[in-house]
């Protein structure tokens, strides 16, 4: 639909733009990124016609854009207006209709009924309907906005071009008006933007191009021009990369700058003793991995919970359940993971463990009732168990990458799976040597303060530390409960 070859060009004599190449196919969504002053908006107004090119070719449709009269091309191509004063004077519907004036003919322009339909339809798709009437100086500026893409709309282009079309748009207007430009694109209109929200970018365009100083740095999907380095090298700034929770597409975290911070341990004195369940308030909100009831996943948290239930607890509702009693017991279930088990609370054993530049403290209840071997073959997993539950807490002072937080979920469950075949727990269906019970859960929650840590495989000091912690954690408290119940 558009191709762009080794594009220059700027204003008077300096070059802005220089040597920019690219093509957009027809019903892409094409996002332009790049920091202030990149060239975005020139770039822009060279492809829109306003800047003429110091050398270079575009092509719109196949034909050179100078072979082009502007009302031929106005029938092609549609540019976001920008407010001006003179836009005060009309109302939302009149200025939205100036977008029809490519499409009308003869010396004397008559309005025709088709120009109706699609004034109403673009005041229709862009919400603004309800003030057709109003003068456009009574919106906000959002609304604006909008009044402005319904008359690029109202002239029916099959190439859009915005330059950031969201700003003062609120969240939810951003998101109706690219899922609405989304839609567009799939019925085949062409969009190019910029954008100077890069998530933005990420989720909704097809292909991106980044600029840097007038040139092109990257250009390809938003897995390609995502990556940490790509943003650093042109923004120069730190991000952290991330994937969009639900969609797969990249997202870009700003890390503020870093404060100089105290290094905090969680130790043996921040446990709270109660008959029907331990907790653990840290005075900072660590990072946690975690399969808690309440508070699983990735999250900052603050509060730790193991709450003791009767080993008759019904589980049919547990989540709902368990969400009032955390609530009853004043935690903000927000900060807060929880975790349950029929092990009485003072059966529960705890562990530090430092080990080179990291420590570790873990916090174990081990209940073995139902008892498995993971590698054998089960009848079902509905058959009936005697209640038990290994709940393991590993609390690492140190800053851990997200490599290390999975090895230390690895290393842990190895250390318990040893800790339960040194103590002889045994599998009773298959009657083999169990590797842990059905409904295990734990946590690994750091500080991220202190020494980076990489890893936390079984021979690194955090891997080291987690080892030894769980395992010692695990058997302690299995030796507990073994002992209170022994005759
Ligand atoms: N009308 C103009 N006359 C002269 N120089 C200009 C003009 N408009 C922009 N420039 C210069 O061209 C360079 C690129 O500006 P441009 O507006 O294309 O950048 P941009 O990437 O769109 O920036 P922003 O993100 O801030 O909107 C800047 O250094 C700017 O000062």
């Amino acid at each position: 639909m558009i191709q762009a070859g080794e594009l220059s060009g700027g204003y008077g004599s300096g070059l802005i733009v220089r040597g920019v190449s690219f093509s957009v196919k027809k019903g892409e969504l094409f996002g332009v990124l790049g920091p202030n002053g990149s060239g975005k908006t020139t770039l822009m107004n060279m492809i829109s016609g306003l800047i003429a090119l110091e050398s270079g070719t575009i092509l719109v449709k196949g034909k050179p854009i100078q072979d082009y009269s502007p009302k031929e091309l106005a029938r092609v191509m549609a540019v976001l207006p920008q407010m001006t004063s003179s836009h005060f004077a009309y109302s939302v519907k009149e200025t939205v209709s100036l977008g029809r004036y490519a499409h009308q003919s003869g010396f004397f322009k008559s309005w025709t009924a088709d120009d109706e339909k699609v004034v109403l339809g673009a005041l229709q798709k862009t919400g603004t309907l309800a003030f057709a009437y109003k003068p456009l100086s009574a919106l906000s500026g959002g609304e604006r906005q909008r009044v402005f893409l319904a008359q690029a709309l109202a002239q029916e282009p099959e190439i859009l071009l915005l330059d950031e079309p969201t700003n003062h748009l609120d969240l939810s207007f951003q998101k109706d008006l690219l899922d609405l430009l989304k839609k567009m694109t799939a019925d085949g209109l062409t969009v190019i933007s910029i954008f100077h929200d890069l998530n933005l970018a990420s989720l909704y365009c097809d292909r991106l191009l980044l600029m840097k100083n007038g040139s092109v740095h990257t250009i390809g999907a938003a897995a390609d021009i995502m990556k940490e380095e790509h943003i650093h090298d042109v923004y120069n700034t730190d991000v952290q990369k991330q994937p969009h929770p639900e969609v797969p597409k990249p997202q870009m975290s700003l890390l503020p700058a870093a404060s100089v911070e105290n290094s905090i341990e969680i130790t043996e004195d921040m446990i709270e003793w109660h008959s029907d369940y331990i907790s653990i308030k840290s005075p900072i909100q660590l990072k946690v991995l975690s399969s808690g009831v309440i508070g699983a996943g990735w999250g900052w948290r603050s509060a730790f919970v193991n709450r003791h239930v009767d080993k008759n607890y019904n589980m049919d509702h547990f989540e709902k359940e368990a969400s009032c009693y955390f609530q009853e017991k004043g935690f903000d279930l927000h900060e807060t993971v929880g975790m349950m088990t029929a092990v009485m609370m003072e059966d529960a054993a705890y562990k530090r463990i430092v080990q080179d530049d990291v420590s570790v403290f873990a916090v174990a209840t081990a209940g073995v009732g139902n008892a498995v071997d993971v590698s054998r073959q089960r009848k079902s997993w509905k058959e009936k168990h005697k209640p038990g539950t290994i709940n393991i807490w590993v609390f690492a002072n140190g800053k851990l990458s997200e490599e290390a937080f999975v090895q230390g979920l690895m290393t842990a469950a190895e250390a318990k799976a040893k800790a339960l075949a040194d103590a002889g727990v045994m599998d009773l269906e298959s009657g083999t040597i169990a590797t842990g019970t059905s409904t295990d859960s734990i946590l690994i929650a750091s500080t991220q303060r202190g020494a980076y840590q990489q890893f936390a495989g079984s021979v690194t000091p955090l891997g080291i530390a987690i080892g030894r912690a769980v395992y010692e954690s695990v058997t302690e408290s299995l030796e507990k409960t073994r002992r209170r119940k022994a005759p």
